[in-house]
């Protein structure tokens, strides 16, 4: 996609088809990472080529890593057991706060110092919370920016372990100081309030690696629990090859597009569907959606399969509490889906939504009244009044690949011509999404009669 492209989209017709999506963008991170520090070699299928997970493995070639990238989707990284070289210039992160934050983990255990740069949006995002346990175990970690923002200058060094009571639900957290532990000789503990996406905890086990997950009450039988993982440092990564699931996070333009239009059905096939990143369709479901999913794989620590979904009208919902880190990702669309929806869907503590790639909460509630939506804001979420005619608009991405997306797919259901501005910003996570946006507004791609309904399992 070249700069300053836009999305033009017009109403569609009803969805009936089946897809795939590219390959799941935190798998994608974190399989470049774990091969990395590997003691072999790994090929890594249905890789995501976005520019995010590009990133990543440009930055483990920097450090030294041989990494291949032999056909499409296809990368093979030829472990490093953990032995980088200083980069020689700074490694540039691009949009990617996960490229960062979990980097920084490995980094702050290196015998030597480097600088992580980003794009002017990763710049302005928050990097205390990595920064303040990294410390903590070791690390000599400078934020460059103001409000400890990036650049990061990191020194690394020998490293203790550390339990840590992370106040964020993050994955990013999480991820970064289990990646640390692993160079520390004893136990790293992480504790967080929510279960956050657990890739890394899975891959790890799948590379061999033993950890411990408990999931704890504070108070005897009292909600909410908090969640514990614990590693001891210094295990072996054993390498092995690993193929990557489709993206949820991806899906889930389609699965809402879909969702909301009654006489839609559509079948997304090999997709990711780890429990702490389906909340999407739990979400859907209450508004009313009719979801079918089946596990098909389980294999390589991560389930995948098919998601079937039929559309109908939708009705609002409230999102909230500890659902809220299993769908983080996903409430940019499922925003629209709730304007596409009767009455009204609240959504609330997310204000972690606010150091996203944009502030997700503001850009929403701006692009939903250009629509004629109307919302109240929240300092963590926002109340959408659903059920009103949306109305075409010229829009703004905010350089954000999620609002580009969830936008364009409002237009699908809005009056008139939908434009969203900037979207070249949709390379970091779904190269192909314009491709597949084209199929479903001209309504091609229909499935075949024959297609089978799933009927077995289900929400
Ligand atoms: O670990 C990951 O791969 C991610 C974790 C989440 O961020 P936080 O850890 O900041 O919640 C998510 O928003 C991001 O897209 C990817
Ligand atoms: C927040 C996101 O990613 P990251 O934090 O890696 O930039 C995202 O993909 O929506």
């Amino acid at each position: 996609m070249s700069k300053k492209e836009t999305f033009r989209v017009k109403r569609a017709p009803t969805i009936e088809t089946e897809i795939t999506v590219p390959g799941d963008k935190s798998i994608s991170h974190r399989s470049i990472m774990l091969a990395a520090l590997s003691n072999g070699v790994c090929k890594i299928t249905n890789f995501l080529e976005g520019e995010d997970c590009l990133a990543t493995a440009e930055a483990f070639r920097q450090l030294g890593v041989t990494i291949e990238h032999p056909e499409p989707q296809t990368m093979v990284v030829h472990g490093s057991k953990g032995v980088f070289k200083q980069p020689e210039g700074d490694i540039y992160c691009g949009n990617s706060g996960t490229t960062m934050r979990l980097i920084s983990g490995i980094l702050a255990a290196q015998p030597f110092t480097c600088r992580l740069t980003g794009d002017p949006s990763l710049t302005k995002r928050p990097m205390r919370r990595v920064i303040e346990p990294l410390s903590r175990m070791g690390a000599k970690i400078n934020a460059e920016g103001p409000g400890d923002t990036p650049p990061l200058r990191i020194e690394g060094g020998p490293l203790t372990p550390i339990t840590y009571n992370s106040p964020v639900a993050s994955a990013q957290v999480k991820s970064a100081i289990l990646l640390a532990g692993m160079f520390s000789k004893g136990v790293t503990t992480v504790i967080e309030p929510a279960l956050s996406r657990d890739h890394t905890e899975r891959m790890l086990e799948y590379f061999q690696v033993q950890l411990r997950r408990d999931e704890v009450r504070p108070e005897r039988n009292r909600e909410p629990k908090e969640y514990k993982v614990s590693l001891v440092g210094l295990q072996t990564i054993e390498s092995r090859d690993f193929e990557v699931p489709g993206d949820i996070s991806s899906a889930a333009f389609w699965l809402v597009a879909a969702a909301a239009q009654p006489g839609s059905r559509l079948l997304v096939k090999n997709v990711g569907l780890n429990p702490s990143r389906t909340g999407l369709l739990d979400v859907l479901v209450r508004m009313g959606a009719r979801i079918r999913e089946v596990v098909e794989v389980v294999e390589q620590g991560e389930p995948s399969g098919v998601i079937d979904i039929k559309g109908c009208s939708l009705h609002g919902t409230v999102i909230e509490g500890a659902e809220i880190p299993n769908v983080i990702d996903e409430i940019p669309i499922l925003a629209v889906a709730a304007a596409l929806a009767k009455g009204e869907t609240v959504i609330r503590d997310a204000k972690e939504l606010r150091v996203k790639e944009t502030d997700r909460i503001a850009a929403i509630a701006t692009n939903l009244r250009a629509m004629g939506v109307e919302v109240t804001e929240a300092p963590d979420g926002m109340t959408i009044k659903g059920g009103s005619k949306l109305k075409g608009a010229k829009l703004p991405s905010y350089g954000d690949h999620r609002i580009a997306m969830a936008f364009a797919i409002a237009g699908l259901f809005a009056t008139g011509e939908t434009v969203i501005e900037d979207v070249e910003c949709v390379a970091t996570s779904y190269p192909g999404f314009d491709v597949t946006l084209k199929q479903i507004q001209k309504g091609s791609g229909l499935l075949s009669r024959t297609t089978p309904v799933i009927s077995s399992l289900g929400r």
